[in-house]
């Protein structure tokens, strides 16, 4: 992979690693630059223009100083000098929080270190200077996206977010209604902290630009978390040595975002929730009270009726900050959905897909389980890619792996149906059992709509599971789905 006369700015404080990195991409044709402090970067960003910057996170400011992560500065600094550069970052660290700062900041793609060959460098290369065309070509981006939206059944936002026309009507409608409370569930992946974006563009849509914080409440340091939320007095502790506004004042007038809130503790919930009553708090080591006003969502892998029951969730803060509520469907629960998200995938990627590829892909998709959901299939097509590249072969269907949890079990219809009914004793089945079995008969000898045998087959099976249990709570426990999952699929199934 070749790539005359562009020019590579690579920063890395390991002097090895750094001539190995700057040597690999000479072997691509690239013209290489080295630096390896944050000081020394951003000297060469400032006297000279570069294609690409390929940043180490962990490195020093300059020589003197002390290791921190100061990559994410030379990409803010980078993008500020040379807006049309193209950003990779790399580190030995796939920390996610690190990896969403990077993305979020501009960077197109995340190596992990150490780089070993002079292809894996040519194929981000190329795999950054695709995505960047197909970020500025924003009309033809538009223009493919508008074929799904003008459906009516979708609303599909620039940035490749995909959202049902239902779904998208109900943020606008929060988005209008700004002292509700908005909370999200759903799985890892789909798409919670996305929908929460949306609903600031929303918002500022209608109001102008106002402020959107996000609190990844896990990471809340549990020292310093009073502190982050709320901000500190001068001397308020050892190291307090200015004052500071915490989240919830940054949030004054616009969204505060809580990720993952069921983590947070019983101490700070009970803060929260006067800020929540009345906008009113306090920094830390200080007794003046202070105000802030601002529009609350909350995102939670978790049943929150579930964590007040175990004592982990304040009622009366599960009580506050629920208003408007919606549930983020699993992947596997969307299977039509799966190719649009391959379509738009491939054409934010900058690459043309044709729809039989497109149609194979999903057909093999379909079979997965996806426990990573939506950002899992991401993560698998981008693999695909790379497969494809480092074979120097165009897209096929052999370059997709699927993940190994997901493989679809190879057992033959007949097999299935045999452990089915060695399972079920057929002289003590009770009638939901001889249903499954009548449904599975069905499903293996005559030619019905898939969705609708699969529907029938999950209905039976949750009427099985509340039978079993005789209790919701405990059926959905059972089940592996969340409280609002189990009471969406009895409305729909009415049972
Ligand atoms: N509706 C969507 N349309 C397009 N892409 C999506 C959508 N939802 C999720 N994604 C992709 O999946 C990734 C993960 O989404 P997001 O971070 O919003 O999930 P989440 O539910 O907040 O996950 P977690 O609970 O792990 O924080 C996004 O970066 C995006 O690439």
């Amino acid at each position: 992979m070749k790539f005359e006369e562009l020019s590579i700015l690579i920063v890395e404080d390991c002097q090895d690693e750094l001539e190995t990195y700057i040597s690999l991409a000479k072997t691509c044709g690239l013209i290489a630059y080295g630096a390896s402090t944050s000081d020394e970067a951003k000297q060469l960003l400032s006297i000279k223009g570069f294609d690409f910057l390929l940043t180490d996170i962990h490195l020093s400011a300059n020589k003197d100083s002390e290791i921190g992560e100061f990559g994410f500065e030379i990409i803010q600094y980078a993008l500020e000098t040379q807006p049309q550069l193209t950003v990779l970052t790399m580190s030995h660290d796939m920390d996610r929080a690190i990896f969403e700062r990077a993305f979020a900041l501009g960077t197109t793609h995340f190596l992990r270190k150490p780089i070993t060959s002079a292809d894996e460098i040519g194929i981000y290369i190329k795999l950054a200077s695709q995505k960047k065309i197909a970020s500025q070509n924003d009309d033809s981006l538009s223009v493919f996206l508008n074929q799904f939206s003008n459906n009516n059944l979708y609303k599909i936002y620039k940035n490749g977010v995909i959202i049902s026309s239902k779904q998208d009507k109900f943020l606008s409608g929060v988005a209008k209604n700004k002292k509700i409370p908005l909370v999200l569930y759903g799985e890892t992946g789909t798409g919670k902290e996305e929908f929460a974006k949306i609903l600031h563009k929303k918002r500022v849509e209608i109001e102008g630009m106002i402020p959107f914080v996000i609190v990844n409440c896990p990471l809340l340091d549990n020292d310093l978390t009073n502190s982050l939320l709320f901000g500190h007095k001068k001397g308020a502790f050892t190291g307090a040595n200015e004052t500071t506004n915490g989240y919830v004042a940054a949030a004054n007038n616009g969204i505060l975002f809580l990720d993952e809130v069921q983590s947070l503790d019983i101490p700070t919930q009970r803060k929260l929730l006067r800020v929540l009553n009345d906008g009113s708090y306090s920094r830390v080591g200080d007794m003046r009270i202070i105000h802030t006003y601002f529009q609350l969502i909350v995102a939670t892998t978790k049943d929150l009726d579930e964590e007040v029951e175990a004592g982990r969730m304040l009622a009366d803060f599960k009580y506050r900050i629920s208003g408007a509520e919606l549930t983020l469907d699993p992947l596997r629960d969307r299977l039509d959905d799966i190719s649009i998200f391959i379509s738009v995938f491939f054409k934010k990627e900058g690459l043309f897909v044709n729809e039989e590829l497109i149609n194979q892909i999903a057909y093999k998709c379909k079979n997965c389980f996806w426990k990573g959901n939506i950002r899992q299939l991401f993560r698998v097509l981008q693999r695909m890619i790379i497969n494809s590249q480092l074979h120097e072969e165009d897209l096929n269907i052999h370059h997709l792996q699927l993940p190994n949890e997901n493989a679809t079990k190879s057992l033959s219809g007949k097999k299935i149906f045999a452990c089915v009914n060695e399972l079920i004793n057929p002289n003590e089945n009770s009638q939901n059992e001889l249903e499954l079995l009548n449904l599975l008969q069905q499903a293996f000898h005559t030619d019905q709509s898939l969705n609708h045998l699969l529907d029938e087959i999950e209905k039976q099976i949750l009427i099985n599971a509340i039978k079993r249990h005789d209790s919701i709570a405990k059926a959905h426990t059972g089940l592996g789905i969340s409280r609002n999952a189990i009471d969406a699929k009895r409305k729909k199934y009415k049972i």
